[in-house]
């Protein structure tokens, strides 16, 4: 068995986005990342911290726009209006959940899809889904970006993703799509779970139950990405997948932590650089 290693694939991919950002600096353009933080949830708050070291590390302007728990959904609504119109920023995200007040749907609605650094507004997901996206969801892009580091080849390979949420399982499912994978995204509702799983030569598994996949689930030989992020009885940072159980019967696995979740802050800062790029050209063009 091999280990889908994103902490070292993460820091392999950092030299060329050093580059690219030191070649931005040098057109006096400085890659303008933003995230807004809701209350003081335990897990975001350690995913944005992440995100701010990564991006302080690569030399990015980023500013954290930290709110109480209670803040108004017009409030965030004002922020966002403010940060489409910033200049200086590039990108820029609403770490998601919300608390109840606030609804996700039109505050996502609300960013501008060019600085949607996420890519979860409509006209992004359209984009993915079609095949033409510039911004890719972090998650679903980092873990196209771990495979191909590790040469897993997708072209008819029988791809199962398990969850269908709008970060995570729709997105991986459009991107192994686009890779001309055959893809089945299984769900709750979902029937004779492991007959499906275990057809999977590439199963990607993200539906927040701690070590609930195990090797029932598993074809002999398959590679599997854990996109879950629990706590196991212990209290110790675990995944969907049940690494002891399956470990034998994969020929390759991400681990939790040190997978799934570093390749996603690469994503981030990968697509922030493209959108600075982007203002890049887009002045540039205009001195010409
Ligand atoms: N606006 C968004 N909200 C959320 C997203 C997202 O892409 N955009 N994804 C997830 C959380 N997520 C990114 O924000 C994320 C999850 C995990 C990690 C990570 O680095 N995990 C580490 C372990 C961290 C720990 O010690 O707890 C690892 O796997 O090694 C980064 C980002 C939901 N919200
Ligand atoms: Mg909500």
């Amino acid at each position: 068995m091999k280990l889908l290693d994103g902490k070292a694939v993460a820091s392999a991919l950092d030299e060329s986005m050093g580059k690219r950002v030191a070649s931005l600096k040098e057109q006096n353009i400085t890659p303008g990342l933003a995230v807004i933080l809701v209350g003081n949830n335990g897990a975001s708050s350690v995913y944005v911290r992440n995100k701010k070291r990564r991006a302080e590390k690569l030399g990015f302007n980023f500013q954290l726009i930290h709110y109480e728990e209670t803040v108004t959904e017009t409030e965030i609504l004002n922020k966002i209006d403010e940060l489409n119109h910033d200049d200086n920023i590039d990108g820029f995200i609403v770490q998601l959940p919300l608390p109840d007040q606030i609804d996700e749907e039109k505050v996502i609605q609300a960013i501008d899809p060019k600085k949607d650094v996420d890519g979860f507004s409509p006209i992004n997901v359209g984009n993915l889904w079609i095949g033409d996206s510039t911004i890719k969801p972090a998650t679903a892009d980092g873990i196209i970006k771990m495979l191909d580091y590790y040469n897993v080849r997708l072209k008819g390979k029988n791809a199962v993703v398990i969850g269908r949420s709008n970060i995570v399982g729709k997105p991986v499912a459009a991107l192994l799509l686009e890779r001309n994978a055959t893809v089945t995204i299984a769900h709750i509702f979902t029937k004779d779970l492991p007959s499906i799983a275990s057809r999977a030569d590439v199963l990607v598994v993200a539906i927040g139950d701690p070590k609930f996949i195990d090797s029932k689930y598993i074809k002999e030989g398959a590679v599997v990405v854990d996109v879950g992020m629990n706590h196991d009885e212990n209290g110790k940072l675990c995944g969907d997948v049940d690494f002891e159980d399956v470990k034998d019967k994969v020929s390759m696995i991400s681990p939790v932590p040190g997978g799934v979740g570093p390749m996603t802050i690469t994503s981030l800062m990968d697509m922030t650089i493209v959108l600075a790029e982007e203002r890049a050209k887009r002045i540039n063009g205009s001195k010409g």
